[in-house]
């Protein structure tokens, strides 16, 4: 049964107040105004805040936890990295692989992005797994090549069992922190495509009940109209997840 997400990445921002401020509120707002469970909200705080939002969120079923980033190998020598198990060791539940920020500012690549999900999925913590096309690639009318061809040389790989554990996250880095969102349509023709890759990669049930998340410039004035696009079950948000009235208006929009 396919889910409907609505997942907050924080990036690099907030102080550890900030943080369990904007957590405090996004869990109030969420008991107060979210009726129903046809949706699983997301936070995605900075390594440091982890921990503590963890327990925050405890006692709210629909919130759940996720992390930027993991590392792809289990313990030992790797200053700075952060493992899947520590991850799990605090309430991680996902963990981003694949943003394009982490492609373009650390040169992740397909081999390395691979090796991350199933370093995450050993633990049982759950992939999000980025795409998407950079403006050059849109306007050349390659994207649909393009993003199948990232599905090809990471997703395929993962077993069918491995395959049912992740969501994906469809995000043209055109519109990324641009106020250039793409339309319902644009989404909706991409994550169909998506889905019918997945389908052929996988089998049509599997494609079927993917989660498939829109990411880029979704705040909550585009949210409705995305979200009521037949193949996109939610967003990966970044601006406005900063903001607990819009991140909440937006887990609202479904
Ligand atoms: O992970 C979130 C995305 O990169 C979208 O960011 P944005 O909503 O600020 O455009």
């Amino acid at each position: 049964m396919r889910k409907n997400i609505v997942a907050g990445n924080w990036k690099m921002n907030k102080t550890y107040q900030d943080a369990q401020a904007l957590v405090s509120e996004i869990d109030n707002m969420v008991k107060d105004e979210v009726s129903g469970d046809n949706v699983e909200v997301i936070v995605t705080p900075p390594f440091p805040f982890l921990h503590s939002i963890s327990k925050l969120i405890q006692g709210n079923s629909r919130m759940h936890l996720a992390a930027q980033d993991v590392s792809a190998h289990e313990s030992g020598a790797y200053t700075g990295e952060v493992s899947a198990s520590m991850l799990k060791s605090v309430g991680v539940e996902y963990v981003l692989v694949g943003h394009s920020e982490r492609r373009q500012y650390h040169n992740e690549d397909a081999d390395l992005l691979l090796k991350k999900m199933k370093a995450a999925l050993a633990q049982g913590i759950k992939p999000i797994f980025c795409c998407g096309e950079p403006l050059e690639v849109r306007e050349a009318d390659d994207h649909f090549k393009y993003v199948a061809q990232q599905l090809r040389e990471t997703v395929a790989h993962l077993s069918n069992e491995e395959f049912d554990q992740i969501v994906i996250a469809y995000e043209p880095i055109w519109a990324i922190g641009t106020g250039r969102t793409a339309s319902s349509a644009q989404a909706q023709e991409m994550h169909a495509s998506i889905r019918e890759e997945l389908s052929r990669l996988f089998n049509a049930e599997a494609a079927y009940n993917k989660t498939i998340l829109y990411g880029g410039s979704a705040n909550p004035g585009n949210a409705k109209e995305l979200f009521a696009q037949p193949d996109v079950d939610g967003g990966l948000i970044g601006g406005a997840s900063l903001k607990s009235r819009d991140f909440t208006d937006i887990i609202k929009s479904f």
